[in-house]
Parts: C-alpha cells; structure tokens; sequence
C-alpha cells in the first residue's frame, strides 16, 4: 500500500518492520527552534487557518457541529461519534494546553469551519524514558472536502506548531493500519441496555433466546457491592495520584500523571467523566479506584433512536478489590446512571474481565501510534497504559 504522506514522515515504516538493530528512541533530532517553520504551511486558496479558542462557547458550538455531522462513523455507518461540548472543552484543556494547537481550517467566503485537528502536552513514559509529547486527536474533514490530500497538510501543520514549543513525539490512536502501530487494541462492549442494541441492529437476539431472557441475562445489582465505594472527591486526588502512578509503572506506555493531571482528567465532570475510589470503611484508606468516560453517538438511520449513551473504561486501579469486582460496580453505576452499553479495550488487564462480565468482542480495532520515537518491537495490548479519548 502506497503511504505517499506518511512514508515521509520519522515514524516507523511498514519496511523496516522485523529490523531489530534499529535504535529504541527518537527518530529524528531535535531541531534548533529558528530551524521551525515559522509561517503555516499552505491551504488551498479557498481555505484558511483559524485557531479555534475553546473558551468561547460559540467557537465551541461550531467545533461541536463539524464533529457531531462529520467525525468517525464505524464501518457499518451505523454510529457516529457525537461528543458533546462539555466533553471537548475538558478534553482540550488539561493543564498547560497550548490554545495554538487547537488548528481549524474555515473556507474564507462563508467563514465556515470545515477540518479541525488537535494537540494537548502530555508527559508520556516509554519504558523507563518520561517523554514530553502531543497527543494529537479530533482530526476530522468535512465530508464534502475529503480525499483532496487536506489532511497531511493539517498534520503537517499541527507538527509545526508543537514543534514550535520544543516538543518532537506525539501519540495518537486511530481505528485504520498506518505506519507504524506500536500495538493494536480490540473493543469490547457489555450491553447495559440490551433491548435498545437488538432495536439498532447492533446486536442480536442469541439463539434459542428470548428478549426477556437477554434483558435478564445482562441485569446488573441496584447499586455496587464493594463497601466505601463512593463518588471520587478533589480531597481524593493525592491518593488517587499515588494510587495511579504506581499502577501505570507497570506498563511499558503510560502517562506520567502528577496531582495536576490527576485532578483534571479524573475528578468527575457530570456527563464527561465519572470516578470512583474504596475507601476503606475501617481505615479510611483509599484502595482502589475506577473510571470511565462518557461518550454519546448519533445512531445513523434508526426510528426509533437517534443517540447511544456508552460509557468507555479509562483507567482503573485494583490493589484490595478485585478487578473483576471493581468493574462490576463500574457497570452498576453506569446501568445506574442510564448508559446504553460500557466499552473497554483490552489494554492494562482488561481482558482479565471482560468475558466474566459479559462483554462481547467489537469488530472494530484501535491502533496506537508514536511519532517520532520508535519501539523495538511491536507491544502486546496488555503492555499499553494509555486510553485516549
Ligand atoms: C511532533 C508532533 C507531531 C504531531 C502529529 C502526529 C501525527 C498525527 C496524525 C493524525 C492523528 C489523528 C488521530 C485522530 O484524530 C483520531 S483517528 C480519527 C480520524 N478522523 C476521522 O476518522 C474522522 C472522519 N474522517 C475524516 O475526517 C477524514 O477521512 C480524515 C481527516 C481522517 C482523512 O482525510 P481524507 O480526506 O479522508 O484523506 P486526505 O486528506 O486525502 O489524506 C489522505 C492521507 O491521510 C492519511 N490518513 C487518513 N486517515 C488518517 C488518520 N486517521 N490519521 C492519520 N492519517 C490519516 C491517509 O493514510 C493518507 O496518507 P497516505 O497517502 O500517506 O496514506
Ligand atoms: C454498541 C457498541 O459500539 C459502540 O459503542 C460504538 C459507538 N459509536 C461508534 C462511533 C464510531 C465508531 O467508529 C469506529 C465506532 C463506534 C462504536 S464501536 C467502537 C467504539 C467502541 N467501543
């Protein structure tokens, strides 16, 4: 397959796959910042360059729309990813964001927004190297303006401007095979509404079952069964920063979250992120903790339902809980709080539960990529401690 765009790019290439003696590390050098192009690089004429300031509510209105009508559908074209206004407004701005990574492209007659792409600094650790990096997402053309080689040019663009702030990896994850994934996760989904999955074709009625046997085979508990298992709480974050990052050393790919990062991206947001932590009822101690987050898509050409309420695993840490419990609660709460179906990938020791729980296999696969920084060898899922959203 001809990779015109990203066989010029330092990331690993599909010919060097299997070449062992190929140094573990950045790619290419670091530049000298006056070396950084400092203008953008060129649109087609029609187009220009906008920053898009995720302060102001109407600029998020517009980003929000491009995204709802124009983002990631899964290959059935029976879902598309429909984050919502709040969820992008945290997603983009943890501490330290940069508002000049956050790239639109408008056509210059009607001023509207027609591609966006992004980036947030993260302090990623690969193996025992903590590496300062863009995680780069949100990449989306207008439908009406694809296959006219835009993106390379947003990428190229968006590689600029971190470049820029002397930063020369990035992450990203994407469900189609370019070069070079570092490891390649499965979905898998546990049905929390099943009535509603069979009614938008996303599952079926097993054989020989019934509708009332199916909702009865998924029918979770009232409420968690793990004693001082509550809502997580800002008083929470040194002990969930401790908690986390000795859980995360054990991955070859994490984040390298201190309690600034912790606050942001795991004290709940209502309809954004949810969390939770074990206090233990004797010792008040925190033991264990989990998350998800919440991420709605429209539902394409259904009757009777136009929006699909999933909850996606982001992290969770067991130390006196077992996972397989843990999650279980994880799935009480978010039967609780009405969402449809609860996602997870089977990275960290995910795949330690989904089965028991009842998760069922996704046909669609996400693959991790650095930019940038190569690996020796590809990793097993089960290696990788970084979700993105
Ligand atoms: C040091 C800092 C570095 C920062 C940058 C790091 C790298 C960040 C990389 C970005 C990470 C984003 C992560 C992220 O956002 C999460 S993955 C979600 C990506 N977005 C969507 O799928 C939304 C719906 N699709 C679209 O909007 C368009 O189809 C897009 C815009 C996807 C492609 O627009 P198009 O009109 O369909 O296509 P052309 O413009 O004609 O361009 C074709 C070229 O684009 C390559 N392509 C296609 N999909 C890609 C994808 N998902 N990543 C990277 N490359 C992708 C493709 O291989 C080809 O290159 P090749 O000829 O070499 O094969
Ligand atoms: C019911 C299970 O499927 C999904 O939750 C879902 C929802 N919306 C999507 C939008 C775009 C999309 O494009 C790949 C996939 C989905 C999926 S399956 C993969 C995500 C997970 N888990």
């Amino acid at each position: 397959k001809q990779h015109k765009f990203w066989e010029t790019q330092p990331v690993g290439q599909f010919k060097d796959v299997g070449v062992t003696d190929l140094p573990e590390g950045p790619i290419e050098p670091a530049t000298p910042l006056s070396e950084v192009k400092q203008e953008p690089y060129n649109l087609p004429a029609q187009y220009e360059w906008t920053t898009c300031d995720m302060e102001s509510d109407e600029t998020c209105n517009e980003v929000y729309a491009l995204l709802k009508n124009n983002y990631v559908e899964d290959d059935e074209n029976m879902f598309r990813f429909n984050y919502s206004k709040e969820f992008l407004s945290w997603a983009l701005r943890p501490p330290g964001y940069y508002k000049s990574w956050h790239i639109g492209v408008r056509a210059k007659a009607s001023k509207k927004l027609v591609a966006f792409i992004t980036g947030i600094p993260a302090r990623i650790r690969v193996r025992g190297e903590v590496v300062k990096m863009a995680e780069v997402n949100f990449l989306c053309v207008h439908k009406k303006l694809r296959s006219k080689r835009l993106a390379p040019v947003m990428i190229k663009e968006v590689t600029r401007r971190v470049h820029l702030e002397n930063i020369w990896q990035a992450a990203y994850t994407a469900g189609v095979v370019l070069p070079t994934p570092v490891t390649t996760a499965q979905y898998w989904h546990r049905s929390l509404n099943p009535k509603k999955l069979i009614d938008v074709g996303f599952s079926r009625l097993g054989a020989r079952m019934t509708m009332s046997r199916t909702i009865k085979l998924y029918k979770l508990p009232d409420s968690p069964v793990t004693p001082g298992f509550r809502k997580m709480e800002l008083r929470d974050v040194p002990a969930v920063t401790r908690l986390l990052r000795n859980y995360l050393a054990q991955f070859v790919v994490a984040p390298d979250f201190d309690e600034d990062d912790v606050e942001h991206w795991l004290r709940p947001v209502e309809n954004v992120i949810d969390s939770f932590v074990v206090e233990s009822p004797e010792t008040h101690e925190i033991t264990d903790f989990c998350s998800f987050y919440t991420l709605p898509s429209s539902i394409l050409g259904n009757q009777n339902y136009s929006t699909l309420k999933a909850a996606y695993s982001y992290y969770n840490v067991p130390t006196k809980t077992p996972l397989l419990q843990l999650m279980n609660d994880a799935l009480i709460v978010a039967k609780q709080k009405d969402f449809d179906v609860f996602n997870a990938l089977d990275v960290m020791f995910n795949e330690s539960f989904v089965k028991e729980l009842k998760f069922g296999p996704g046909d669609g696969q996400l693959h991790y990529y650095l930019y940038n920084y190569r690996l020796q060898q590809a990793l097993r899922p089960s290696e990788l401690g970084l979700v993105l959203l």
